[in-house]
Parts: structure tokens; sequence; C-alpha cells
């Protein structure tokens, strides 16, 4: 994912930069042993006006490296967020409902995030400091071997107490990102089921919860950030205690004549360099075990086997042939992990001019028999064909293209109404949303709002009523021109007079096409061609309106208690 001719550049920017960080004190160790020594004015002037070149290379090649590192961490994030965001635009529902929406959102936000913090640092030093210790070493056990014992003592003391403080601060780390999970699911679902909240009273045990997941989450924040605490003044302790020892030990060999003067300048910048390129390097690695535990997120779902893929050789499936059939054949479907089949035996057809309603009680099977024809689950026997081909043997894109779907919760997206209704059909003209609306007794409603089509939807619709999100979503379904149209209860918020004129004017629109309405109502079912009764998963009966009150007991029940419904 990183572009490795970027990255190489980035590491010899880095190499300038560590060379240069180390000749200055070296240079500066010359200039006072042969220049200020001996009083040589143009020997000082001379390498000072190199140690400003040095330092200026060693300025634009630091420039440079930040830059680099920060733009490939930043593309690596974007690149990744891409991955993430296509790769869930593909899942199943079944995936989906493994995940979770919440923990979906935090690895394409908050991990992702983690994972560039990390990568604009690691690049730099995980690079560069090795590369600065190891020459700032040989530095120091070349020029001057007698001081080098310091590092002896003082660098073993370092690593003991970074490891001391990594081991407690990493698993401080890891449950911080699944405290970040709870926080979010906790605030998604007070953002979202906010009106419930206030309607049950529930907003102070709403706070109480995400108080309580808030605090554990600052709570562990603090304490990873207390160890981390430690670094830097265990650093300033060691980096003053190497100083006293060198300058000590360096005073007695330059008094006796052991030791020039500038070596101690430069003995002293070595150490530093040492010691603070030991430390950058173990904050890195601190940090590499939460960049891994992104990774591992995020890759949780890169990895994940889409369930329903299409076949290498798909069939083509005609969107636009004159004629199109659906069948169900002995259908058995179960939830994944379900015990029990949600459908079993499902079997009926439908061609074009023919309407079919699907009846119920709730939890009856309905929405899963629609969600079927769309293949967002795949059956477990039987098949479900359409103009005669296995949905199974086409593109997912062809099946769709098919179906004008209108879904159970009407679901709208921000942006204008236009935007909404050419959701499926990009090329459809004004005119042809016009009429869509007038079929689905929306057009009244939008002309009346002062920017018609251009009107703002806000998220999810909000901004409308049940009753008139329904509406634009079953003109969604009709802009799209497709062969078969599924209303998932889709006329539910729908006044009797609304749902009957709307199902008449359906009749001349839908002369060739295949329409399926699943309905609670038996008046939105009446003038069906065939009624299914979906009784608990299983066909409890077909037949038309007439058929089904006469002889089928289930249906018998529906509209018995419907018309208790309508005495009172
Ligand atoms: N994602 C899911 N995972 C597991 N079980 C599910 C899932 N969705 C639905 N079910 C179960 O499948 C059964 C049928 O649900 P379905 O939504 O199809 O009913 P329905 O007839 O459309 O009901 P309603 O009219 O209330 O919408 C129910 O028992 C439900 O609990």
């Amino acid at each position: 994912m990183l572009n490795p001719k970027r990255v190489a550049w980035l590491f010899i920017f880095l190499v300038i930069q560590v060379v240069s960080m180390l000749a200055i004190p070296t240079i500066s160790a010359e200039i006072i042993d042969n220049g200020v020594a001996t009083g040589d004015i143009d020997y000082i002037i001379k390498y000072g006006l190199i140690m400003i070149a040095i330092a200026f290379f060693g300025f634009a090649s630091a420039i440079s490296a930040v830059y680099l590192s920060s733009t490939e961490s930043q593309a690596v994030g974007a690149k990744l967020r891409e991955q993430l965001f296509d790769q869930i635009l593909n899942f199943t529902n079944e995936e989906i409902d493994q995940f979770g929406t919440s923990t979906l959102m935090t690895r394409t936000t908050s991990d992702v995030l983690q994972i560039q913090q990390v990568l604009v640092m690691a690049l730099r030093f995980l690079i560069m400091d090795p590369l600065r210790i190891l020459v700032a070493a040989t530095l120091a056990f070349t020029r001057e071997p007698k001081l080098a014992f310091v590092f002896l003592i003082i660098v073993p003391i370092l690593l003991f107490f970074i490891v001391i403080i990594l081991r407690k601060v990493n698993p401080l780390f890891r449950s911080i990102q699944i405290k970040t999970d709870r926080l979010n699911r906790i605030f998604r679902e007070g953002l979202t089921g906010i009106r419930v909240i206030r309607a049950f009273n529930r907003e102070e045990y709403e706070e109480e919860r995400f108080d309580e997941a808030n605090e554990d989450y600052a709570q562990t924040s603090i304490a990873a950030h207390i160890y981390m605490s430690f670094l830097d003044p265990l650093m300033i302790l060691l980096t003053s205690a190497t100083s006293i020892m060198i300058i000590w030990f360096g005073a007695q060999y330059i008094s006796v004549g052991e030791m020039a003067v500038g070596n101690l300048v430069a003995f002293t910048s070595y150490s530093f360099n040492i010691l603070m390129g030991i430390m950058m390097l173990s904050m890195i690695i601190t940090m590499i075990p939460r960049m891994q535990v992104a990774i591992e997120r995020v890759y949780q779902i890169l990895d994940a086997q889409n369930q329903i893929v299409d076949t290498d050789r798909p069939a083509t499936l005609d969107a636009y042939g004159k004629e199109v059939s659906l069948a169900f054949n002995h259908v058995d479907f179960r939830y994944p992990g379900a015990e029990k089949l949600a459908l079993k035996d499902i079997d009926f057809s439908l061609k074009d001019g023919e309407k079919i309603a699907i009846i119920g009680g709730t939890g009856a099977g309905k929405s899963t028999l629609a969600n079927l024809i769309l293949r967002l689950y795949d059956i477990e026997s039987g098949s479900i064909k359409i103009n005669g081909l296995d949905i199974k043997h086409v593109t997912q894109h062809d099946l769709r293209e098919m179906i004008g779907f209108a879904t159970q919760n009407a679901l709208l997206f921000s942006g204008t109404i236009r935007e909404n209704l050419k959701y499926g059909n990009e090329e459809a003209t004004d005119e042809e949303l016009w009429h869509a609306l007038e079929v689905a007794q929306g057009a009244d409603f939008v002309s009346n709002l002062s920017d018609g089509l251009d009107s703002r939807v806000e998220q999810g619709g909000a901004n409308f009523s049940g009753g008139q999100r329904q509406r634009l979503s079953i003109a969604r379904a009709l802009a799209t021109d497709a062969k078969i149209l599924v209303f998932d209860d889709s006329f539910s918020a729908l006044d009797f007079r609304t749902d009957a004129q709307l199902r008449k004017a359906l009749e001349p629109e839908t002369e060739d096409k295949a329409v399926i309405i699943i309905a609670q109502r038996i008046s939105t079912v009446v003038d069906a061609d065939q009624i299914l009764v979906l009784d608990k998963g299983e066909l409890a009966g077909k037949g038309t309106h007439e058929e089904l009150k006469a002889s089928n007991e289930v249906y018998q029940e529906i509209i018995e208690s419907q018309m208790k419904g309508e005495d009172i």
C-alpha cells in the first residue's frame, strides 16, 4: 500500500538528516580543538560555514521527510477507508449483522486514524532512529572509547524502565479501542433513538449509560497516559545523569591530557542522540501494537469472505425484455445461526401483468421473502428463478436492475427529492419523476413544497411524515422502470383512500410488470390476482380473495381481526 519510490526518497532524506545531525557536533569538536584552542579564525570561519551548509541540508531534508511521511500515511488512510467502504457496501446483511454497525463505523474512522497516526511517526523514526543510534554509537566509541562505559550503565537502565512501561501500557491501549466501540454504540443508539428515549423519559438512564462508558474509556486512557508520562522525566533524568558522568570523567581525562576538550562536547552530543534515539524508538515500538490491533480490526473487515458472490460465468438476464416471470420452487430459508427455518417450502410463481399479494401476521416471513427475491440472503434449498434462470446464475447487478423495491422503512438519503427519486435510474427525466410521483400519490405534496423536486431531504427523510416517505419511496421504485415491483409493506402508513387510489393508479402502469405487494391490511390485497397467506414461515394458503375467504382459516382469522378493528 506504501509507494516504494516515495519511501526510498524518504529513506534518503532521513539519511541526510542523521548525517547532518551528527556531523554538526563532530565539526564543533574540530573547531574547538583546532580553531578555538589555537586562535585560528580562518579555520573557525571555514568550518563554521560548512556547519551552516550542513545544517541547511539537514533542515531541508527534515522538512521533506515530514512532508513525505505525512502524505504517505494520509494516502494509506484514504485508501483503507475507500476499501473498507467498498467492502462494507458489498457485505450481505448477515455480515453487517455479525459485525454490528457501530464497530464498522469505529473501524472505518478511528482505527484507520490510529494506523495513520502511528504510520506517520513510524515511517520516520523506525528508519531514522536505528541509523541515528548506530552512527552516534560508532562515532562515540571510535572518538573516545574510554568514555563508552557510560552507555553500558545508562542504556540498560533506560531499557529496563522502558520495558516495564511498555508492558503496562500495551494492554491498556488495546482495551481503549474496544471501549471506543462501546462508546460509539451507545452514542449512536442515543442519537437514532432520541424520540423513543424522550417518549419513555429515559434521558437520565441513557445519560448514566453513556457516562459510565465514557468514564471507563477516560479512566483507561488516563492510566495509559500516566504510564507514558514517565517516559519524559525518565529521559531528562538519564540524559542529565549521562552528561554529569561524561563531564565528570571527561574532565579528569582532559586534566591529565588524555582527552581533547572538543571530544567532550562531541561525546555529550552523541550520547544525547543515542539516548534520544532509544527513547523515540521505544515510543514507536509502544505504538506498533496499537497499530497492529487497529490493522487486525480493519483487516477482519477487508478479509471477510463475502457470502454472496456472483458466479464465474453468469447468464445474461434481459432486464428490459418484454416478458418477465418469477418463480419460487419449494424454497427453504434459515437465517444464519437460527435453529428454525424462517421460510419453509415456499412455492409460487407470477409473470408480467400479474399482481401477487403476500399477507400474514408480524414475523410471518413476508420481508424475508422480499429479501430473498433481491438475493440479500442465499436460500437453503429449492430455487428462485427469474425468466427461468436461477438467480444464483445471474449477476447481482443484473438481478437487482430487474427489481424496483420499496422497502418497509422507506429509507431516504440526505439530498434533494430529485436525487432520491433518481436513485435507481439516473437517466430519469423530471417528467418521468413527476409521473412516478403522480402514481405514488405524492405529486400533490411535492408540488406544494416551494422547491418542488429540489426540496431538501434530511438524513433518513426525517423532515417528511411516514406517509410522505412511503410515497417517495414508492415513486423511487416506480422511477426505475423495473420489470418486477416489490412493495414491502409500503402502503401501511397510507390512509385507506390513498391506498386505494395508489393501487388504482398502479394498474395501467403495471400491465407489463410483475407486482408483489406485501401487506398487513386485507383491503390492500383484495384485488390481487393471487394472495399468498404466510403463517410462521409457511404458506398457509394461496388463491384469490374470494377463494381464501371461503376456505382458508388463517385468512379468515386475519379478516375477522381486522373487522373487529373496524368496529372499534
Ligand atoms: N436478520 C435476521 N436475523 C435473524 N432472524 C431474523 C432476521 N430478520 C428477521 N428474522 C426473523 O425471521 C422471521 C420473519 O421475519 P420478517 O421480518 O420476514 O417478518 P414479517 O412477516 O415481514 O414481519 P413484519 O410484518 O412484522 O415486518 C421473524 O421470526 C424474525 O425474528
